[in-house]
């Protein structure tokens, strides 16, 4: 998969292709990242991005026309489509089903803004989604794609091995991760989970979903809202809210 960012900071961005599982999947060449600085389209003394915003008001708007030949010169890096996608507050909050199928796409472009943000034209006339990480307000878009960067190229063929791929699966069938434990054995009078040491694995594959349904139960109803629980689901769920109460 290709990801072209659009930013004021493009290194900052390629960073993220530098370490742990999204620098091996590079290194594999399995996700390629490719930075383009608006500023490198500018043609007056100061490289001027930014402008202040028609009708007043604090702050600066990043002006169309470097970002649209930024935009238009990461379009034709490549000669496959490309969806546009901008990182904003305003965007559809981004969840794991999103990042699922954005992970299906051959080539994304990700327009990562600063300032209070961008021409709304520029939105109009080259922006395909917007999408949001989260309700709360970065100093720019350049976080936000590199945690979308990170989230798809975990789901892309051969990035993660079998064994935390399936733990990813287990995880996106919209249930909070179960508990996880390892060495030493008793932390400060805390114990592992017995069943944890018992080489049972029908029992520690129970006692985990049962964990991820009540975690969720407990800390995110909305989700669990959103599943179809089998009958085995419900009995567990029902022992564990047992459990709880006991
Ligand atoms: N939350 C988020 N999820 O994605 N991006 C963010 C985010 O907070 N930001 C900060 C403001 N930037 C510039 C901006 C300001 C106002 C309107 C549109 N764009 C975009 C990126």
């Amino acid at each position: 998969m290709r990801f072209d960012v659009v930013s004021l900071f493009p290194g900052w961005v390629a960073s993220v292709a530098d370490w742990g599982i999204t620098g091996r999947a590079r290194d594999r060449g399995l996700l390629s990242l490719h930075g383009w600085d608006p500023r490198d389209y500018t043609h007056d003394r100061h490289r001027t991005v930014d402008d202040r915003p028609y009708g007043g008001g604090p702050g600066m708007v990043m002006k169309v026309d470097p970002l649209r030949q930024a935009i238009q010169a990461a379009r034709h890096a490549d000669p496959r489509p490309a969806r546009v996608i901008y990182l904003s507050p305003q965007g559809r909050p981004l969840d794991q089903a999103g990042v699922q199928r954005l992970a299906t796409l051959p080539r994304v472009i990700l327009l990562a803004g600063r300032y209070e943000g961008i021409d709304e034209r520029l939105i109009q006339l080259e922006v395909d989604e917007e999408w949001s990480i989260g309700d709360y307000v970065l100093s720019g878009g350049e976080l936000a794609a590199m945690v979308l960067i990170d989230a798809c190229a975990r789901l892309l063929p051969g990035v993660l091995g079998d064994a935390l791929s399936a733990a990813q699966d287990s995880f996106s069938q919209g249930l909070l991760d179960c508990p996880h434990y390892t060495r030493p054995e008793v932390v400060d009078g805390l114990a592992v989970p017995e069943v944890l040491l018992s080489g049972d694995h029908g029992r520690i594959t129970g006692w985990r979903r049962k964990q991820a349904l009540g975690r969720t139960w407990e800390r995110r109803p909305d989700l669990l809202a959103q599943q179809e629980l089998s009958e085995a689901d419900c009995r567990l769920l029902e022992e564990y809210q047992r459990e709880l109460a006991d």
